[in-house]
């Protein structure tokens, strides 16, 4: 009897293992489908979105201007191009649909790429972040990145700036690794070396204008492109893209972070006209579209956020001190490690990596200006934000 008892309970217990696996396969099936047929939609409108809008990808400043027809809805009677139309503005509102309703989706990726803190970890794994930037006019900026890096969970960060900068940022804090070799003449081999070591870089905060910098720069963005590096673009990181979009065209690892200044340069050189003011997730779309569908994030009241359109509008306050930019890009150059490690190794599925990480990075610099705000008022100062990183991460992604 206790025989018959023990092969049926094995029986049993078979039967339900048999029966999960197979409902497992079925969902990972039904799973896999979905994604494919999103993806195929998605980029099968990005396509289109490509093609009519004006900003086809180029690489030279100099080609002729087009004239774009997103910028009003084509003439009724234009067959073709009405039906392309509809079917953009479906893109567009696929994309919108998560302006409300997919928050609550995309913050829980945000929370599933956090990589947990445990004791079998050594320094170094949850993120060596590097920021290229900080010159003798500004020695905030690059501070605040690279400060905002590590108090986000980054385990390391190093700054590359203008050696007479060095000196003052290092006296800023004493958690930083500060390299002051961005204008010595062998920079680029200078900073290369540390490159197989660094899992994110941050290009711009702080870094200026000369032309020897900025051509130091755009050598660092290609060689971390080449090592597969997840990139984010900022401030004068921007200027530069604006005059050599090839620099980062096109690159899936990439995500630019333009406040609506920089945005509009950058949409007006590659798009050879001014935008239209009134549809700035138009502009998000067809900037986007233009550099190669990488991931832009237009901030403002509202930060968007393509590919496809999300809207990140967590409460900030009406505070807008210098450097909040710096603390969200420094954020968002670990989150965009964590976020495509976590893809790789298939943590996070059916969105963008990067997208993942972006949103993560703004949703946590309004969080931050929010608390401060409602600690210092008027008196809010970036340093306040950066005080309040702690206690705002724990609250959007760790409860
Ligand atoms: N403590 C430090 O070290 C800090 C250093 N920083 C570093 O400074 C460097 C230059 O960066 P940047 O942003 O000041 O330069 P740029 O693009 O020429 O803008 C200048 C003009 O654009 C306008 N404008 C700006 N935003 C706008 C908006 N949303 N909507 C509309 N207009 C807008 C505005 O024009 P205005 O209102 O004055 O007419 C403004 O005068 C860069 O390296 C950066 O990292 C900062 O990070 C701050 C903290
Ligand atoms: N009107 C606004 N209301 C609420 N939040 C805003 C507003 N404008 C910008 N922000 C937030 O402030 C952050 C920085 O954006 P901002 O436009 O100040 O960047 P920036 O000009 O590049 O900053 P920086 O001073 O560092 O150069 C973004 O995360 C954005 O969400």
């Amino acid at each position: 009897m206790e025989k018959l008892m023990e092969q049926f309970l094995e029986q049993s217990a078979q039967a339900e293992e048999n029966f999960y696996r197979v409902e497992e396969q079925r969902l990972q099936a039904e799973d896999r489908r979905r994604e494919a047929e999103h993806a195929r939609e998605l980029h099968m409108l990005q396509m289109l979105a490509q093609v009519f809008s004006s900003g086809r990808p180029s690489s030279s400043s100099s080609s002729p201007p087009k004239p774009s027809p997103l910028a009003r809805p084509p003439h009724r009677s234009s067959g073709f191009r009405c039906q392309v139309w509809r079917l953009l503005e479906r893109y567009y509102s696929l994309g919108s649909s998560s302006l409300g309703g997919m928050d609550d989706d995309v913050v829980s990726l945000v929370k599933s790429i956090v990589p947990p803190l445990t004791s079998k970890k050594h320094k170094g794994q949850d993120g060596r972040i590097g920021i290229i930037g900080g010159c003798k006019d500004y020695t905030g900026a690059p501070y605040f990145a690279a400060i905002s890096a590590l108090k986000v969970g980054g385990d390391l960060s190093h700054v590359f700036c203008t050696k007479d900068a060095a000196t003052v940022i290092k006296s800023y804090s004493p958690e930083l690794i500060v390299h002051p070799v961005l204008d010595s003449p062998n920079a680029v081999e200078e900073i290369e070396k540390w490159l197989p070591r660094l899992h994110g870089l941050v290009v711009g905060p702080g870094l200026g204008r000369e032309d020897f910098l900025l051509k130091t720069a755009k050598a660092l963005i290609e060689r971390s492109r080449a090592r597969d590096i997840p990139i984010v673009i900022d401030a004068d990181g921007l200027w530069l893209v604006t005059h050599q979009p090839a620099v980062i065209q096109g690159y899936q690892k990439g995500i630019l972070t333009p406040n609506f200044m920089e945005f509009t340069r950058l949409f007006e050189a590659l798009h050879h006209e001014p935008m239209n003011s009134s549809d700035h997730q138009r502009s998000v779309m067809q900037l986007s579209a233009a550099m190669g569908n990488l991931t832009l994030v237009l901030k403002g009241e509202q930060d968007l956020i393509s590919d496809g359109i999300y809207s990140c509008s967590v409460e900030g306050s009406g505070r807008r001190c210098g450097g909040q930019g710096d603390l969200l890009s420094g954020s968002m150059g670990v989150m965009a490690h964590w976020a495509h490690a976590a893809s790789t190794a298939g943590l996070i599925r059916g969105m963008n990596p990067s997208v993942v990480a972006a949103f993560g990075a703004c949703s946590l610099t309004r969080q931050c200006n929010n608390q401060a705000f409602q600690r210092h008022g008027r008196s809010t100062t970036t340093s306040d934000m950066i005080q309040e990183i702690g206690p705002a991460f724990r609250k959007l992604f760790e409860s």
